[in-house]
This record gives C-alpha cells, structure tokens and sequence, in this order.
C-alpha cells in the first residue's frame, strides 16, 4: 500500500499529526505498537494521572476541608480498587476516542512493531509474528519516550516502580519513596500523599521542578510539606534494593553521610529517554545522539534523510504532549505545502499538583543569565476574594516585564487552575502585549484570572488595587 504519509506512533505527537495530515488531503497511515491509540499520555501518562490526582483531590477535600465548608461527613474512606477503575474508564474513552478519530479522517491505522526497511518503506511486524510492508513519500517518527532508569537501580516494576505502575498499583503505599522530585514524581507523590501514604522525595538538585522559575519551586515544597511530605534535597541516590514487602533507599546528604530510608514502594522518575529501539534507522543511515537518545532534525523537523521527519519526545526540547502536538501539526502542513511555525519559547509547562504550577517564557533565572533589564509584579492568592471563597489562598502570579518596553517576558504563577490560567499569558505573549495591555483588559469578578491582571498591574507601575 502507498501512502503520502505514514506515522511511526499514535501519541499525541503522532494521531495529531495523522489527523492534520489526513485534513489536508494526504493519504495517511499511523502504526501504533499497542493495542490501543494514545501514546504514553493517553495509556500511562498525562490522563491517567489527572484522572486520579482529581479523585485523590475530592477526598482530600472530603477529609479536610468539606468541615469549615459546613459539609460533615461520616465515615469517609478511600475505595482505591474504584478509583483505578474510573481511572481505567476514563483511559478506556480516550484512547477509544482516537480510534473514532482515525476512522473519521479516513486513516488506515496499522497495530504493530514499524521499522524502516528503506526511507520510503516499513515493515509491520504484528503481535501474532506476522509481517506486512507498506510503502510512504513521508515517514514521521512519533515513537515518543520511556521512563529513564538508573544503572544502579534494579527496576523490578513491584516495589520499585516507574510511573506506568504507580498508575495502577494495588494498594495505597504506606511509605512511598520518590526518588526525582521533578514533574512526575511530585504529581504521583501528591496523589498518594492526599489518600495518606507517607511521601519522602529524594532530589539530587537544591530543589524540586529545578527547571522551573526557582519561586515556584520554593512555594510548591512548602505546600506540599504542609501535605505532609518530605523533601531530601541536594541528596545523591546511591542504591534501591527490595526485600520481601520493602525498599531501602540509600543515599548521600549534601554533607556526604550515607542515609537510609524504608518504604513499600520506591518510584523512580528521574526523566525520560527517547525510545527508538527496533526502529531500523540504521537501514536509512539514522544515529540518535548518545545522551538522551534524541533523533536529530533540522528546523523544519526533517531528519538528514529526505522525507523523514521526526516529532515530540523523540527530538529536541521539552518533553510534553502539547509540544508534540504542535509539531505534528507543524510537519503534516509542511508535507502539504505550508509554511506553519512555532514559537518554542511559548510552550507552556504545567505542573498539575493542588494548587497547579505553571510558566510560560523566561524564568527570572534566564533573564538574569541573559542581562535582560526586568521588573517584577506579583499578586498572591490569599489577595484574591475567589481563592477565599474557595479556601485556595496558597501561591501567587509572578509576572516579568522588560524594563524600558514593558513586554511580557514570562509568567509564572502557583495556585488554583494555574493550569488553564497559564493560556491567558500565552496568548497575551503570543501577541508580545505589555504588562499594561493586561492589565487594562477586563477580568471577570471574582475569578482566578484577575490575579493576572493585579500582577500585570503591580508590573506596570506598582498599580495593583488589591495589596
Ligand atoms: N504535567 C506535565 O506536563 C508532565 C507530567 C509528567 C511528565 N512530564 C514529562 O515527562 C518527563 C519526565 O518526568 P520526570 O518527572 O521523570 O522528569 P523531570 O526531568 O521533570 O524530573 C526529574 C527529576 O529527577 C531529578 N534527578 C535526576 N537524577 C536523580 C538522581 N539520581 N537522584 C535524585 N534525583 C534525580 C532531577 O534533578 C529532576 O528534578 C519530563 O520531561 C516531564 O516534562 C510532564
């Protein structure tokens, strides 16, 4: 079978790409390896996890906070089999919606292992050892990434897990141990932190989401420890080792002493590493670099093959579905003969804790590093009347403008829906408005939104109304 396109993948980075591809009149073919569409995100990642840091949230709520609400309950308890059902339910609909998708944009979507033969040839080898070839002008690789391990770690996915099992555990841990106190490793130990584990994050950084404006970080580790989790920072891991129904950490503190802790589970989730194997690339004279095992493109995506594109996990830059999507996106308009763009230092990052952590732009690290002249304006939540009302007061909007023209340069804020918040500073970013373009847009009242504006305004010339 011929096809304009065939897409290696069916992440986010790849069943975008085939449905862009498929709208623009391509002939489109996406291989996934497992039985059903999504990736990483829609299986073992992003919703899964969201799915069960909102049911841990409700009982969080249910068990602190519903009593100063006036709600009293009675015997409140956690059934964790029905929450990984729903879990399950809700992967379950997802990833069926893409199957939807796919037959809608009349794709042909083939289950199986691909590999290259030729640039312009795959071969599909499928679950029952059969093969089939099919043949493609462009070939985009979507194959995305898997967790990273530790050489010293043995990972036996019981006691010492990844983030695909910590999705779907058997029970609540009693003590689970995190070593990575990155994105993943603090949106997992939070979910089990609220339905009362015992949470302790290992950090080899001074401190946690390390990439992240450092503000945000310092303000997440004390919400988080007044959740009752431990933070071990600038700690060195140096060994796990599981006996029977427990784990022992070993590590180094700052000071170079040798620490222990025991737990029932240890997650690892120390980042994630391109996944390649078995893709052939060495039959179309492909290398992946050494460290992180990223394929290499050219600003258009293309690889130093003609026609093969590579997009997402897989290349360079963060590690995140939306990423990926847009440069689905981006490749597909390109075959069809667009001239599409994206704007990297736009791409938002999320961190979905309670409350939420996000940023979008320069961290006021960079632009110190840069010598960028900068000023800040920031609003916290306990300020705002919504986050009153709805007993969210922890975190702020942090906003950084450029001295002399008052451009936006980044926001980073912690706090209530910071997660769909983050979209109003992109799109103000986006169209390069300054502080006080933002700050003399209306806000509705009283939402979270106009934390925003009072950064904006606290930005623009110390205005802010409300502190
Ligand atoms: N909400 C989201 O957008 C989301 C959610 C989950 C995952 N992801 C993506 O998945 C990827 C993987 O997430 P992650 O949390 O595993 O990686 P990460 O890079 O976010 O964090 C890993 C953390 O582990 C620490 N670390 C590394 N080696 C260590 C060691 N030996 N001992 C102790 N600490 C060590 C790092 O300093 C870092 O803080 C990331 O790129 C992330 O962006 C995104």
């Amino acid at each position: 079978m011929q096809y304009d396109v065939i897409v290696i993948g069916s992440g986010p980075g790849g069943y975008v790409a085939a449905i862009r591809a498929a709208q623009l009149g391509l002939k489109t073919a996406c291989i996934e390896k497992y039985s059903t569409f999504g990736g990483t995100c829609l299986n073992v990642g992003c919703i899964p996890s969201k799915a069960l840091l909102d049911s841990s949230e409700h009982y969080h709520n249910a068990a602190h906070t519903f009593k100063t609400h006036g709600i009293n309950l009675d015997n409140l308890s956690v059934d964790f089999g029905q929450m990984i059902k729903r879990k399950n339910e809700v992967v379950a609909q997802t990833t069926g919606g893409i199957s939807f998708l796919f037959k809608k944009n009349r794709i042909t979507s083939y289950q199986g292992h691909g590999s290259f033969v030729d640039k312009n040839t795959i071969k599909i080898k499928k679950t029952d050892g059969s093969e089939e070839t099919i043949t493609g002008k462009n070939v985009i690789i979507a194959t995305g990434s898997k967790p990273s391990a530790l050489p010293f770690i043995k990972i036996d996915k019981k006691r010492i897990i990844t983030s695909t099992e910590a999705l779907t555990l058997p029970e609540v841990p009693k003590h689970l141990i995190l070593i990575g106190g990155g994105v993943i490793g603090l949106e997992l130990g939070s979910v089990y932190a609220r339905l009362g584990a015992k949470v302790s994050v290992i950090e080899f950084m001074d401190g946690i989401i390390p990439t992240m404006d450092k503000a945000l970080g310092k303000e997440l580790q004390k919400v988080l420890t007044k959740l009752g989790m431990e933070f071990y920072l600038g700690h060195k891991v140096t060994g796990a080792t599981v006996k029977g129904k427990e784990v022992t950490v070993t590590f180094d503190n700052p000071k170079g002493e040798k620490q222990e802790l025991k737990g029932d589970y240890c997650l690892v989730a120390v980042g994630r590493v391109a996944y390649t194997d078995g893709l052939g690339l060495e039959n179309i004279g492909l290398t992946v670099e050494e460290r992180g095992r990223k394929i290499t493109v050219d600003e258009h995506l293309e690889t130093s093959v003609k026609g093969v594109y590579a997009i997402g996990d897989v290349i360079r830059g963060a590690m995140l579905a939306h990423k990926a999507e847009d440069e689905g996106t981006l490749v597909a308009e390109q075959i069809a003969g667009q001239k599409p763009h994206i704007n990297y230092n736009l791409i938002p990052g999320v961190v979905y804790t309670w409350p939420e952590v996000a940023s979008v732009g320069y961290t006021e690290e960079q632009l110190k590093e840069s010598g960028t002249k900068y000023k800040i304006g920031s609003f916290p939540f306990k300020a705002s009347g919504r986050a009153r009302a709805s007993m969210d007061t922890d975190g702020f909007v942090k906003v950084l403008a450029d001295t002399e023209t008052d451009e936006i340069l980044g926001v980073h804020m912690i706090g209530p829906r910071a997660a769909d918040m983050i979209a109003e500073a992109v799109t103000a970013m986006e169209y390069r408005a300054s502080a006080e373009d933002v700050s003399r847009m209306s806000h509705a009242h009283p939402t979270y939104t106009e934390a925003m504006r009072e950064a904006c305004l606290a930005a623009t010339e110390n205005r802010a109304i409300h502190i």
